[in-house]
C-alpha cells in the first residue's frame, strides 16, 4: 500500500547509503568479533588471523538447531500466559494484546536443557557450532526483513511505523515499515525481541561455562561473574516483559533488518562476546577484585531497575503511592513528565544504570584486551544515539513542557558530565 502523504520523519543512520553500509557491516562486525574471541591475539581492530571458508561457516547440523530452537521458542510464547496485556494506544485508537510468558519461557527452557544434558546432550559442543550458528542466524533474518517488508506491502497506512515510510526501498528494508508485524495473536517484534535472541545468549553463555569445565576442570571466577551478571539481566527483561510494551522499539520503531537482526544475531553472538573471549583467553581473578565487580554491577542495576520501574509504575498509574510523591510537569498532551526522582537526577537515568552494568560484564575479562570492552563501546554509541532520537521524538510529542524538563534537569545520561 502507497505510504501516507504529509511531512515524512527525517531519515536516519545516514539514509539509504547508511542504511545499505549498516546491511553489510552489521553482519560483518558480528562475524569479525566471533573470530578474533576465538583467535590468541584476540584483536578488536585489525583484521582476523584468518578467514573461515564456506565449509565453516555452512552446516545443516546447525541449521536444523537454530530452526529448532525457534521453534521451541515459538511453541513456549503460544503456551497460555499467566496475563495478557495491553499494549500502548495505536494511531488507530486501538490497542494489541500481548501474552506475558517470557520468564515462564525461560524456566521451561532452563528444564528442557536440564532434562536434555542429564541425558547425554553435549552442551559443551556449541561453542564449536556459534560460526556456523551465527551464518543460519544472519540468513534467517535477511529473509525473515525481506518477508516483512513484502507483508508490510499489504498492510494499511495506519499500521505503518513513521520511520519506515521514505519510499526508498533498502531504507525501509532496513528500518522497517510495519510498526508490529503479527500473523493472528502471534507478534513478531514482541516475540523476537525478548525470547529466541535474549534466552539464546544465556544458552550461549552456559554452554561456555561448561565447555570451560571440559577443558579446565572448573569454570573460572570470571566466568562465573559473566554468566551471572548476564542472567540477571536476561531474567530481569523477562520478568518485567510488560514494561517493554513502552519502548521505543515496541511503540515507535518498524520491524525490519535492524531489529531482527538486532534480536535474533547480534543479541545472541556478540553480547556473548565475553564469556567467548574467557574460554580461550583466562584470566585470573582475585576475591577482593570480584567483589569490587559486584558491586558496580549491583549499582549499576539499582539504577536501572529503579529508573525503569519508577517510569513504568508511573505511566500506567500516576496515582500509585510509590511515585505519587514525585514532582511532575504538565504537558499539552494530558501526559506527565518526572522531574523528581530518577527522571530528576538525569534525563535517561535508566541508561545509566546499563551502561555501568556493561562496564561489570567486561571487568572480569581483565585489561590485557579491548575485545570484550566492545559491548561497552557499542553500548555507549548505541545509546548515545537511542538518546537523540528519543529527544527529538519527546520534543516533537511534549513541546515546551520538554524544553522546560530539558531546562529543569539539565544532563542527559551522566550527572555534571553528558
Ligand atoms: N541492552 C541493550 O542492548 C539495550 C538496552 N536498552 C535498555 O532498554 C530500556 C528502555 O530504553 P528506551 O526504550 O530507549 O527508552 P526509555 O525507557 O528511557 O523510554 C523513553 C521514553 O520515556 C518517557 N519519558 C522520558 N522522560 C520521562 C520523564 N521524565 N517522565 C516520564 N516519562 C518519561 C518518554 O515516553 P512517553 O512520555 O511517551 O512515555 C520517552 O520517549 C533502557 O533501560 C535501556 O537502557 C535499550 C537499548 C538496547
Ligand atoms: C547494532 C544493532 C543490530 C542494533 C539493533 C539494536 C538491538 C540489538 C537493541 C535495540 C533495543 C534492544 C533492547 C534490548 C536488547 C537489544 C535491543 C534489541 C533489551 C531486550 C535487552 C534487555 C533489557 O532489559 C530491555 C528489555 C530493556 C531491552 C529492550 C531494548
Amino acid at each position: 500500500m502507497a505510504p501516507p502523504e504529509g511531512p515524512r520523519a527525517p531519515l536516519e543512520f545516514g539514509g539509504p547509503l547508511g542504511a545499505a553500509a549498516l546491511l553489510l557491516l552489521l553482519p560483518a562486525t558480528m562475524f569479525h568479533l566471533l573470530l578474533a574471541a576465538r583467535s590468541g591475539p584476540a584483536r578488536l581492530l585489525g583484521p582476523p588471523a584468518s578467514l573461515p571458508g564456506l565449509e565453516a561457516l555452512w552446516s545443516p547440523r546447525a541449521l536444523l538447531l537454530w530452526l529448532a530452537w525457534l521453534g521451541l521458542q515459538a511453541a513456549l510464547y503460544l503456551l497460555p500466559a499467566r496475563k495478557v496485556a495491553e499494549g500502548q494506544e495505536l494511531e488507530d485508537k486501538s490497542r494489541l494484546r500481548y501474552p506475558i510468558n517470557g520468564f515462564q519461557a525461560l524456566v521451561l527452557t532452563a528444564l528442557l536443557v536440564g532434562l536434555g544434558v542429564s541425558a547425554g546432550l553435549p552442551l559443551g559442543a556449541l561453542p564449536e557450532m556459534l560460526l556456523p550458528l551465527a551464518f543460519v542466524a544472519t540468513l534467517t533474518a535477511f529473509i525473515f526483513s525481506l518477508f516483512l517488508y513484502m507483508k508490510a506491502q499489504v498492510a494499511p497506512v495506519s499500521a505503518l511505523a513513521p520511520g519506515g515510510i521514505s519510499g526508498n526501498p533498502i531504507y525501509d528494508f532496513f528500518l522497517g515499515r510495519e510498526l508490529n508485524p503479527r500473523i493472528c495473536f502471534f507478534d513478531f517484534k514482541y516475540f523476537c525481541e525478548l525470547r529466541p535472541g535474549l534466552i539464546g545468549w544465556v544458552l550461549i553463555n552456559l554452554a561456555l561455562l561448561v565447555k570451560e569445565a571440559e577443558l579446565r576442570g572448573s569454570p573460572s571466577l570470571a566466568m562465573w561473574l559473566v554468566n551471572g551478571f548476564q542472567l540477571l539481566y536476561v531474567g530481569d527483561a523477562l520478568w518485567h516483559e510488560e514494561a517493554i510494551l513502552t519502548t521505543m522499539d515496541i511503540t515507535h520503531d518498524g520491524f525490519g533488518f535492524m531489529l531482527a537482526f538486532g534480536d535474533i544475531a547480534w543479541v545472541p553472538f556478540t553480547y556473548s562476546l565475553q564469556a567467548q573471549f574467557l574460554l580461550r583467553h583466562p584470566q585470573p581473578l582475585g576475591l577482593p577484585m570480584a567483589s569490587a565487580i559486584c558491586l558496580i554491577n549491583a549499582i549499576g542495576y539499582y539504577i536501572f531497575r529503579g529508573a525503569n520501574s519508577q517510569k513504568n509504575t508511573f505511566r500506567k498509574n500516576p496515582s500509585d503511592p510509590r511515585v505519587a510523591g514525585l514532582e511532575t510537569i504538565s504537558t499539552a498532551t494530558g501526559r506527565k513528565l518526572l522531574v523528581s526522582g530518577w527522571w530528576g537526577m538525569v534525563r535517561h537515568p535508566n541508561y545509566l544504570g546499563d551502561l555501568i552494568m556493561a562496564l561489570a560484564w567486561s571487568l572480569p575479562c581483565g585489561v590485557s584486551h579491548l575485545l570484550p570492552y566492545f559491548y561497552l563501546l557499542y553500548f555507549t554509541a548505541l545509546l548515545v544515539h537511542r538518546e537523540a532520537r528519543d529527544e527529538r521524538q519527546c520534543l516533537q510529542k511534549y513541546g515546551l513542557a520538554w524544553q522546560e524538563y530539558c531546562r529543569r534537569v539539565p544532563y542527559r545520561i551522566v550527572p555534571y558530565i553528558y
